[in-house]
């Protein structure tokens, strides 16, 4: 194994062949199809890695990596064995803080996926649900580089897609997801760009696929959002305000605050055209909000201005006015930086009094919205910040 680079190299690696397997999950090996030929070489792995370098940077190669027992159903990742032996430690938190926040809250489940016209599939709510509240836990079942599908032959890409979605424990939780894209001919290729999100493994961009949040619609006005957690391939949906029984739980696919055009354009290439409850608003409707939006848009590059201009109080006047604007677009999730804007002014100004008070404003929204755990600590934390 003299091959194997230095840099991952902080870890004994001439531990004894029998001890490896118990020491393989807190060392990360550098695992690739050429060392690995017995599954002690490749845990915690379940599969031999199978590789293949990339055309056009031949130095650069991806290999897919199967554990079939993590998760539910298992998870493939398909990286470089660089990025892999760097982020095995993943495979360590088994996502319990967010099977656990959605035990806590649920007297059973919370919704159910049913058939939304138009839409496909969607996921309904069966019962009250309380704002903050997680209603669904997932892990990733498929991750891919960004760069890998195009940097192999379309055939040989779509090759080592599919062993990756094979070697799961159960294949159809994948095959069957919805495809909308009419970028590719290849199921896999389809079910990743339709349903994917963008997750950062090693440092790098990849896509990753959680079968079950892929149920879950877009909207313009979301009353959901996907709870991440950068250690672990675990994610939670958890609501964002107040949902009755029938209601659709929803998220955005795209940044929050876009107006119709941009968000329609930012939906392409996700591969259909948003026919969410904001989109097919009337006229009149869309076009006031496509004018707040602006608006709000417009005067956060003046509170720059003004803050670059040292005028605290056209800054405070000018985010407590986009404030106004954000809520009466329903933007809730972007009021806890506002806050955090004219807290930092107060604070600047010297009056730490109201300063902390719009501190405590914009950790309570973040708290309220299920983003943070309420401690003492935060508020602490963000003050400090301030003065940096
Ligand atoms: C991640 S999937 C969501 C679940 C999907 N409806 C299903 O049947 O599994 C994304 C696909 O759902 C549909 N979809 C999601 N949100 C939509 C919306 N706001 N308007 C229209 N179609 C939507 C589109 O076909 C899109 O490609």
């Amino acid at each position: 194994h003299s091959h194997i680079p230095a840099r991952i190299g902080q870890c004994p690696f001439n531990i004894p062949a029998a001890l490896q397997s118990q020491a393989s999950l807190g060392c990360p090996h550098l695992v690739d199809g050429d060392v690995a030929h017995r599954p002690i070489d490749w845990s915690p792995w379940t599969h031999a890695p199978e590789c293949v370098h990339a055309q056009k940077s031949p130095a650069t190669k991806y290999c897919v990596f199967t554990n079939s027992r993590h998760g539910n159903g298992g998870v493939s990742i398909i990286t470089t064995p660089e990025i892999a032996a760097d982020s095995i430690e993943i495979l360590n938190d088994s996502g319990d803080t967010h099977v656990k926040s959605v035990a806590n809250h649920s007297a059973g489940a919370a919704y159910e996926v049913v058939d939304i016209p138009g839409k496909g599939k969607g996921v309904v709510a069966t019962r009250r649900i309380k704002r903050a509240e997680a209603i669904m836990a997932d892990w990733a079942s498929l991750v891919a580089h960004l760069e890998f599908p195009t940097s192999l032959k379309r055939a040989q890409g779509y090759h080592y897609l599919h062993r990756a979605v094979d070697q799961l424990s159960d294949p159809d939780r994948v095959l069957e997801l919805a495809r909308s894209s009419t970028f590719s001919n290849d199921v896999v290729e389809d079910v990743l760009r339709t349903n994917a999100f963008s997750y950062p493994l090693g440092g790098e961009s990849h896509m990753a696929l959680y079968p079950e949040v892929s149920r879950v619609n877009h909207a313009c006005r979301p009353n959901a959002f996907i709870r991440f957690t950068p250690t672990s391939l675990a994610v939670s949906v958890v609501v964002s305000r107040d949902i009755e029984p029938g209601e659709e739980i929803t998220i955005t696919y795209v940044p929050l605050g876009k107006t119709r055009e941009e968000r329609q354009d930012a939906l392409l290439k996700w591969g259909f055209s948003c026919t969410c409850d904001l989109c097919t608003a009337s006229k009149a409707e869309v076009a006031a909000s496509d004018y707040r939006r602006t608006k709000i848009k417009t005067m956060r590059q003046e509170v720059i201005k003004a803050v670059e201009a040292w005028d605290g109080t056209k800054a405070v006047k000018l985010t407590l006015e986009v404030l106004e604007l954000m809520r009466d677009e329903d933007l809730e999730p972007l009021y806890s930086s506002q806050y955090e804007i004219i807290a930092r002014l107060y604070w600047k100004a010297k009056d730490k009094k109201t300063g902390t008070k719009y501190a405590q404003m914009s950790i309570d929204t973040l708290v309220d919205q299920g983003y943070l755990e309420s401690s003492p600590q935060t508020l602490l934390a963000l003050l400090e910040s301030f003065d940096e």
